[in-house]
């Protein structure tokens, strides 16, 4: 446990209000472990939150304030910053609107001002629609392009994170069909540097194994199947492999996974997003988080989006909510116990 004056603060974005966002943030607050863990100031709306929190056991515990100057390390219970005021009924809508749109980029925003101003010590964000970025008038695909904007960091790349496998994407969220075309030696060599760099610093992982997957069938099998292999991905894996690094692929995209799992790599490079999607999530539904890497702040996340389809129901698991506020709360406190910004 640790003692309230280690706690870290970490920001939580309660994501979209018609989602299972408010559902899920109020049910990881109800864990006394969490509570212990951290001090949180969820970034969202009262009246939505406490239709997810009926019998007001949780939101009572915290401080309500529009107050973005607070200091949050005065009262560790947790705050609930109150960034938009709906009409709650938004919750019964199961999508988004331009308004609801509007009040998740403003938890986000908030969020990532907070953590470059040192308010907080992480943020960690709730599931959001790319579909509701874009009512509100957004030109960001999700989080990720979001929030790299915002701290002004081009060297940045989507890693979903469990146990057993962590899975870092070459490409995110564009059409499959621009996939090859997107690929280069030198983008493919940027995402193994600063994987590596990461499982290092945030990880604690001292000599990370890291594999590469190919991106055509048997990967490429000597080019019968395409050259991407020998012509893009090889000459970036020989290059990491001069400077020392443990990697080893191209490797058939059909087994890396298997041999991650199994515990032979700590990550896996991957081409596109379901390359690399469908196998964590197979895996790591329940607990994986997403984290961004290469930023200047600490950003977790759940791994999975809004389930409108079960939104409202009482039937969402917050499992995923809660790893992501743990891994948040370890790497901020490894990050202040340390004094640099890597979280390690
Ligand atoms: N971190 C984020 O903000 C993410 C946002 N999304 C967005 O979410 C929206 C909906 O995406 P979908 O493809 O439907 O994926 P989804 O993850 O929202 O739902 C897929 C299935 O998993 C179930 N599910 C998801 N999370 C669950 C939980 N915590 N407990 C119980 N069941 C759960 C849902 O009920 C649904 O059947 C999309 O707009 C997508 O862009 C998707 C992934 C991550
Ligand atoms: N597939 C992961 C996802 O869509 C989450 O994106 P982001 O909102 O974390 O950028």
């Amino acid at each position: 446990m640790n003692t309230q004056s280690d706690r870290p603060i970490l920001g939580i974005s309660m994501g979209d209000p018609a989602g299972i966002g408010p559902e899920i943030v109020i049910k990881s607050l109800a864990d006394p472990e969490i509570l212990n863990l951290c001090t949180p100031v969820v970034l969202g709306d009262f009246k939505i939150l406490k239709q997810a929190d009926f019998n007001y056991k949780i939101l009572q515990k915290l401080v309500i304030t529009d107050d973005l100057i607070s200091d949050f390390s005065n009262f560790p219970k947790g705050f609930l910053l109150q960034l938009s005021s709906l009409n709650p009924d938004v919750t019964k809508l199961g999508h988004p609107t331009p308004e609801t749109g509007r009040a998740m980029e403003t938890y986000i925003n908030t969020g990532v001002d907070l953590a470059l101003s040192g308010a907080i010590d992480a943020l960690v964000t709730g599931p959001i629609t790319k579909t509701g970025l874009k009512l509100a008038g957004s030109p960001f695909h999700g989080h990720t392009e979001l929030i790299a904007h915002k701290t002004g960091t081009e060297n940045f790349a989507m890693m979903m994170a469990g146990p057993r496998l962590k899975v870092v994407l070459t490409t995110i969220h564009i059409p499959l069909s621009q996939v090859p075309g997107r690929l280069s030696s030198m983008e493919i060599t940027r995402i193994i540097n600063l994987t590596r760099e990461t499982l290092i610093t945030r990880f604690g992982i001292p000599n990370p194994r890291l594999a590469v997957a190919g991106l055509n069938p048997h990967a490429g099998e000597q080019g019968m199947f395409g050259n991407e292999e020998a012509d893009v991905i090889l000459p970036a894996v020989l290059q990491a492999r001069e400077k020392g690094f443990d990697i080893t692929g191209p490797l058939p995209p059909d087994t890396v996974f298997f041999h991650a799992v199994e515990g032979r790599f700590d990550a896996v490079i991957c081409i596109y997003h379901d390359q690399g999607l469908i196998p964590f999530k197979l895996v790591h539904f329940r607990d994986g988080v997403n984290t961004t890497i290469g930023l200047p702040i600490i950003r977790t996340s759940v791994d999975h989006g809004t389930a409108y389809d079960i939104a409202w129901t009482g039937k969402a698991d917050p499992t995923s909510m809660k790893e992501a506020i743990k891994m948040a709360a370890v790497q901020a406190v490894n990050q202040k116990r340390h004094g640099n910004r890597n979280g390690n």
